[in-house]
Formats: C-alpha cells, sequence, structure tokens
C-alpha cells in the first residue's frame, strides 16, 4: 500500500539555518483516504515524461495523440492527462486513477483511452507500465492487416526482443481490433483474445496505433520500439514483394 516518507524534522542544532524543504510534489489521497507515495508518483510521473519526450521526438505522437501509464501500486496508476502535448509532459500534466479508470485526488480528465491501460495492469499483475502511440508506421500496418486480424511476425530475429521471445524461429502475432469510440467495446476485445488463453504482448486498433507493455519502463520501451521496427519490415516486404 502506498507510504508515507519520513517527515522531514525541524533541525534544533541550526536555529538561524535551513529550518525544512519544501517539496514539487501533491499529495494526493486514494479513496481510501490513503496518502499516495508523493516521491513514487514524482519518480514514475518523470518516467512517462522522459519516455514521452523520445517517442515523440521519432514523430510517433502526433497532435496530441497518444497515451502513457505506469502502476503504482496494485490499485492505482499514473497516466497522462487527456488532450496534453505528448512531447511536452511535465509532472502536472500525468494524473493518477484507480483501476477501474476514475481520478482519484483530481478533477483533471484522464487519456481517454485510461480503460484500455487499467485493463492491462488488472489482467497482467506483472505489468508495470503501458505504452499507446500513433506512428505512421503502427497506423498503416493497422489498415493493411486488419482483414486478417492479425499481423504474424516470425523469422524476425528482433522478435527476441520482447520478453520471454529467444529465437527467431518463434511465432509472434499481434492482434488488430476495430477501432471504435466506445471504449468497453475495445475492451471486451481484448478481454475476448486473453480469455481465449492465446499469448498477448502487444495489439493494434485498425487505423489508429498500437499498445504495448512490460514489466518496466525500459522493457515496455524496447518492446514498442522493436515492434515499430518488425510492422516497417512487413510493410517493406509486402511492397518489395508483391
Ligand atoms: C488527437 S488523438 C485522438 C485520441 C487518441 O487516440 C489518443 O491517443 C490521445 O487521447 P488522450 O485522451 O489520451 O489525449
Ligand atoms: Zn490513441
Amino acid at each position: 500500500m502506498a507510504r508515507i516518507p519520513d517527515s522531514p524534522q525541524p533541525d534544533t542544532h541550526q536555529p538561524h539555518g535551513i529550518v525544512g524543504l519544501v517539496l514539487d510534489v501533491q499529495i494526493v489521497m486514494s479513496k481510501d483516504h490513503n496518502p499516495i507515495d508523493p516521491i513514487l508518483f514524482a519518480e514514475r510521473a518523470d518516467a512517462i515524461a522522459d519516455a514521452a519526450r523520445d517517442l515523440a521526438a521519432f514523430g510517433w505522437t502526433p497532435a496530441t495523440s497518444s497515451n502513457f501509464s505506469m502502476r503504482l501500486n496494485d490499485d492505482l496508476a499514473a497516466i497522462t492527462i487527456s488532450g496534453r502535448d505528448k512531447g511536452r509532459l511535465g509532472r502536472d500534466d500525468i494524473m493518477t486513477v484507480d483501476m477501474e479508470g476514475l481520478p482519484v485526488g483530481t478533477e483533471a480528465r484522464p487519456s481517454a483511452e485510461t480503460a484500455l491501460h487499467t485493463q492491462i495492469y488488472r489482467r497482467y499483475p506483472n505489468a508495470n507500465a503501458v505504452l499507446h502511440t500513433h506512428s505512421r508506421t503502427q497506423s498503416v500496418a493497422s489498415r493493411l492487416f486488419a482483414e486478417n486480424g492479425v499481423v504474424r511476425l516470425e523469422g524476425w530475429e528482433l522478435q527476441k526482443a520482447i520478453a520471454g521471445y529467444t529465437t527467431h524461429e518463434s511465432v509472434l502475432d499481434i492482434p488488430v481490433f476495430p477501432n471504435t469510440q466506445h471504449m468497453p467495446e475495445l475492451v471486451a476485445q481484448v478481454d475476448a483474445w486473453i480469455d481465449s488463453g492465446k499469448p498477448l504482448y502487444a495489439y493494434l486498433i485498425n487505423g489508429h496505433g498500437i499498445y504495448t507493455w512490460g514489466r518496466d519502463m525500459p522493457e515496455t520501451r524496447r518492446h514498442l520500439e522493436a515492434l515499430e521496427f518488425l510492422l516497417g519490415c512487413e510493410l517493406d516486404l509486402r511492397r518489395l514483394s508483391p
């Protein structure tokens, strides 16, 4: 559960010196009125902002698109506020939600796609970060492979960048779900795939973008970068070998 950092104590031996420190963090209360660890929130928010800055620099978050989150604990996640420029995020652009996607301790509006993030944290207890981007490659691949409902990746050495994959001889299926503005429908499609027992490391949404996750932010970034590369390779193959 959330932990309160030790309160700074006044230094009684330094009556004219520094008697306290002001931290640039908010103390947020969860629904059961436990304070959320502000240090943990700040650390996660910084990790999200750093990743987002890099992904925006790659051109994968055009026009305020994309959203990012990290788990805070079993009940809460830090997620980007809806509509923000993802290349210029600061701590104030990130908020806390519970695992039903409801805001905690703020009036801010979480990402329109929050339900897809909290679903991953509920279904995969080892997932601690979720990244969703809208690169050109992801968007085109999602349209091209929508008819099959899946992008089958096999024979690529870079499949080994996905946690648990140890050989290019493996098969990595990335489903493509139909897009909808009705989040519960998307959540139901993802649930149905997971409930079928098929492995899921990432998915595309038709004409929209990609979702992937991992046990921490570096692993999740590795997944996203590998998938971007692999989808680009599949597009090139389609173009070059009719
Ligand atoms: C302008 S992009 C359309 C919404 C979207 O797909 C997205 O990823 C960003 O939505 P958010 O509410 O998270 O800013
Ligand atoms: Zn999106």
